[in-house]
């Protein structure tokens, strides 16, 4: 069988409807987090490298923050070390907190970096550590003792939220032709202690300090779903607390949804968590009208 050849007219009409929407975003930054669960295989990490090169040719600014979560994990179960979420985030003992910025920093940062420069585009791989972009400071949270009923403060070690962004470095890689790439490691407000930040928070803070005008977040699922499984395509943030209240909303989903209201409440006009391992998922959601997945609304 030969592959059919794409007429030309269709080709063109598909340019010529993404016009208005390359027009909405020029210029504007984009900050798209790329989760450890959205990197899927050689074809999904092809098709999001694409995405990024031509929203930076076309005249958009994208910021890459990635995870990396699964990644992390199985770097700690073959080195035997035991890990545990609390709350949606992954305690982090001194042992783990390296393990976690050799993967995050290290390996995923410079695959991507590498998958999008191959594609043409010029990636530059950062941590939140780099030109002091990002400063932190330790996170408890409360939760409730599955085996008492109780409420407990639980420590989760070096494991940090933003409490400082300083975009001198972004503003310059942005301004340029680079396209950064930024894993959620950061250092302490108060020392060179390093910190593990939860990809979806660190994300939520930085498109809250460049002002961006979207936030993408690329994950496994279609959005986020309700108790029968069903997709809700657009979520209020008074909603939104309701369903990480009742359960509805639970693990990875917590910070995802947090970050949603966090950077709706600061200005980012639409911000959507959506299914990564779509082929083309930036591209679909940003250029054409056949954006899917869930939007978060004031
Ligand atoms: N209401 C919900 N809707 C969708 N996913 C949910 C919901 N509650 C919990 N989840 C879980 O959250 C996961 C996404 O979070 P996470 O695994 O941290 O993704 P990522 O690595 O992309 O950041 C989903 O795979 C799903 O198992
Ligand atoms: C504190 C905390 O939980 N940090 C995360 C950082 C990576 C991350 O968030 O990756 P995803 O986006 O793929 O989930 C972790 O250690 O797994």
């Amino acid at each position: 069988m030969t592959a059919s050849v794409p007429d030309p007219h269709d080709t063109a009409r598909i340019l010529v409807e993404a016009l208005p929407y390359m027009q909405r975003y020029d210029a504007a930054t984009v900050v798209v987090k790329y989760g450890g669960n959205a990197m899927g295989d050689a074809n999904a990490a092809r098709w999001f490298a694409q995405d990024v090169a031509i929203l930076k040719e076309v005249g958009i600014n994208p910021v890459v923050v990635h995870g990396g979560g699964p990644q992390i994990g199985g770097m700690l179960d073959r080195l035997g070390i035991k890990s545990e979420f609390k709350a949606g985030l992954r305690v982090t003992d001194r042992d783990t907190v390296d393990i976690v910025e050799m993967i995050l920093a290290g390996s995923i940062n410079k695959q991507i970096v590498a998958s999008i420069n191959a594609e043409g585009g010029r990636a530059i791989g950062l941590s939140g550590k780099d030109g002091g972009m990002v400063a932190a400071r330790k996170v408890s949270r409360t939760i409730i003792n599955p085996a008492t009923g109780q409420e407990e403060v639980v420590d989760l070690g070096f494991v940090g939220e933003p409490e400082r962004v300083d975009r001198t470095v972004l503003d310059w890689v942005i301004a340029s032709d680079f396209i950064p790439v930024v894993a959620p490691v950061a250092t302490a407000t108060d020392g060179p202690q390093t910190y593990n930040v939860n990809a979806d928070t660190f994300a939520g803070a930085i498109a809250g300090a460049v002002k961006a005008k979207r936030l993408l977040m690329l994950t496994d699922v279609p959005g986020v779903l309700d108790r029968d499984k069903n997709l809700i395509h657009e979520l209020s943030v008074e909603e939104a607390r309701r369903l990480i209240a009742d359960g509805t909303i639970s693990g990875g989903m917590i910070p995802k949804v947090e970050t949603c209201i966090y950077a709706v409440e600061r200005g980012v006009e639409g911000v959507v968590i959506l299914d990564g391992k779509q082929p083309h998922a930036v591209l679909i959601e940003l250029l054409t009208p056949g954006g899917a997945g869930t939007l978060v609304t004031r």
